[in-house]
C-alpha cells in the first residue's frame, strides 16, 4: 500500500500543496457513516490528508453524504457503500476501521441499555471485518464500548484472525472532556492541557486521573471530585441537553477524528504517538482497560501503566472494577454463546 506520493494523482496533489515526503497511501472506512457521528467523522476524515481513500458504509443514505463529502477539495477519494452486499467492497484494503454503528441512548437510559441492539450490529460488522480486511486497525466508537470491545475481541478470536494490538475502544472523548474540564476549573490554556483518563467508557468506570493533569494548577480536593463526576457524567449531559434526539455526535466526531488520525501516524511510522485507549491489558487484572497506549506501524506498541495516583483515584480504580469486569464479561458471553 505504501506508493510515493510522485506517482499517484492524490500524490501529486500533495507535493504542489507543500506535502514534500512520501505520504502512505491508507483507506479508511467509517460504518454507520450516515449517523449522528458518522457524518461529521466522515467529514473530519475527509480533511485529514494522511487519508487516501475514504469508504463511507452505513445499511441506508450514504450515497448522499459520500456525493456531499466528495466534493470537498482534500487528498481522499471518497467512495458511499449501503446494505450488507457493499459492505466487504467498503472494507477491502482498509487499514482502518471506524465503527460509530448503532443506536444512541436516551434520557434515562444507561450505555448498557444499548447492548441488545449494539451487540449484534457490531458483532456483524466484525464478522465482515475478519473477512474482507483482518489487518485493519478497528477503532469501536458503538456503545457499551466496555462490551462492544470484547465482542469484536471475541469474534476475531473465533475467526482466527484477531490481533490484540489492532483492537481499540475509543475513549478519546472522555479525555477531550476532562481536557475541558480541567482548563475551565484550573484557569489554563486549555490547549495546553494534559489529562490522562483510564478504566473503561461507563459512568465510575470513566477514571480521569487529575493528579496527573499538566499544566499543574493544584486544585481542591472537591474541585477534582467535582471534575471527575463532570467527566463521569459528561455523556449524560449531552444526552439530557439532546432530550430525546440522541447523545453527543459532534465531540464525538472531533474525538473519533483525533484517535483515528493518532493510529493512522503510528502506521505511518510517526514516533511517540500517545493516547489513552480501551484496549487488551496486563494493567490491572481485568482483560481490557483504558490507559495510555504507545500506537505504532502495527498498532499497540505499548500499553503504559497508570503511573502514581491519588488516594481518591486508588478507591476510584478499586470502585470500577466490578462494573467493568462484568461489561466485559457480558460482551464475550453474548459473542460465544449466539
Ligand atoms: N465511544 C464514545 O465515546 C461514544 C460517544 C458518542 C456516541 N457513541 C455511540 O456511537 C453510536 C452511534 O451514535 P450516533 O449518535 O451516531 O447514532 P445514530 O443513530 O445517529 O447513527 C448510527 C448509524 O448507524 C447506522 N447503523 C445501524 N446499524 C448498522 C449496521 N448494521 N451497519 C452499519 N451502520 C448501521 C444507522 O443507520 C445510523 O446511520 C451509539 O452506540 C452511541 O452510543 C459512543
Ligand atoms: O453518553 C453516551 O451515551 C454517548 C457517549 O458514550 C458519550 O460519552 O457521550
Amino acid at each position: 500500500m505504501f506508493r510515493s506520493v510522485a506517482r499517484s494523482a492524490a500524490g501529486k496533489n500533495l507535493l504542489r500543496r507543500g506535502y514534500a515526503t512520501a505520504v502512505p497511501e491508507r483507506k479508511v472506512a467509517v460504518l454507520g457513516a450516515a449517523g449522528g457521528i458518522g457524518q461529521p467523522l466522515a467529514l473530519l476524515m475527509k480533511l485529514n490528508p494522511l487519508v487516501s481513500q475514504l469508504a463511507l458504509y452505513d445499511i441506508a443514505n450514504t450515497p448522499g453524504v459520500a456525493a456531499d463529502v466528495s466534493h470537498i477539495n482534500s487528498r481522499s477519494e471518497v467512495a458511499g457503500y449501503v446494505g450488507e452486499e457493499q459492505l466487504g467492497k467498503a472494507l477491502e484494503g482498509c487499514d482502518v476501521v471506524i465503527i460509530p454503528a448503532g443506536v444512541p441512548r436516551k434520557p434515562g437510559m444507561t450505555r448498557d441499555d444499548l447492548f441488545n441492539i449494539n451487540a449484534g450490529i457490531v458483532k456483524g460488522l466484525c464478522s465482515a471485518i475478519a473477512k474482507y480486511c483482518p489487518n485493519a486497525l478497528v477503532n469501536m466508537i458503538s456503545n457499551p464500548v466496555n462490551s462492544t470491545v470484547p465482542i469484536a475481541a471475541e469474534v476475531f478470536k473465533k475467526a482466527g484472525t484477531y490481533d490484540e494490538k489492532k483492537l481499540f475502544g475509543v475513549t478519546t472523548l472522555d479525555v477531550v472532556r476532562a481536557k475541558t474540564f480541567y482548563a475551565g476549573k484550573a484557569k489554563v490554556n486549555v490547549a495546553d492541557v494534559n489529562v490522562p483518563v483510564v478504566g473503561g467508557h461507563a459512568g465510575i468506570t470513566i477514571l480521569p486521573l487529575f493528579s496527573q493533569a499538566t499544566p499543574k494548577a493544584n486544585l481542591p480536593e472537591e474541585d477534582i471530585k467535582a471534575l471527575t463526576k463532570r467527566t463521569q457524567d459528561g455523556g449524560t449531559e449531552v444526552v439530557e441537553a439532546k432530550a430525546g434526539k440522541g447523545s453527543a455526535t459532534l465531540s464525538m466526531a472531533y474525538a473519533g477524528a483525533i484517535f483515528a488520525d493518532a493510529c493512522l501516524k503510528g502506521l505511518n511510522g510517526v514516533p511517540d504517538v500517545v493516547e489513552c485507549s480501551f484496549v487488551q491489558s496486563t494493567v490491572t487484572e481485568l482483560p481490557f482497560f483504558a490507559s495510555k497506549v504507545r500506537l505504532g506501524k502495527n498498532g499497540v506498541e505499548e500499553v503504559l501503566g497508570l503511573g502514581p495516583l491519588s488516594e481518591y483515584e486508588k478507591e476510584g480504580l478499586e470502585s470500577l472494577k466490578p462494573e467493568l469486569k462484568s461489561s466485559i464479561e457480558k460482551g464475550i458471553k453474548f459473542a460465544n454463546q449466539s
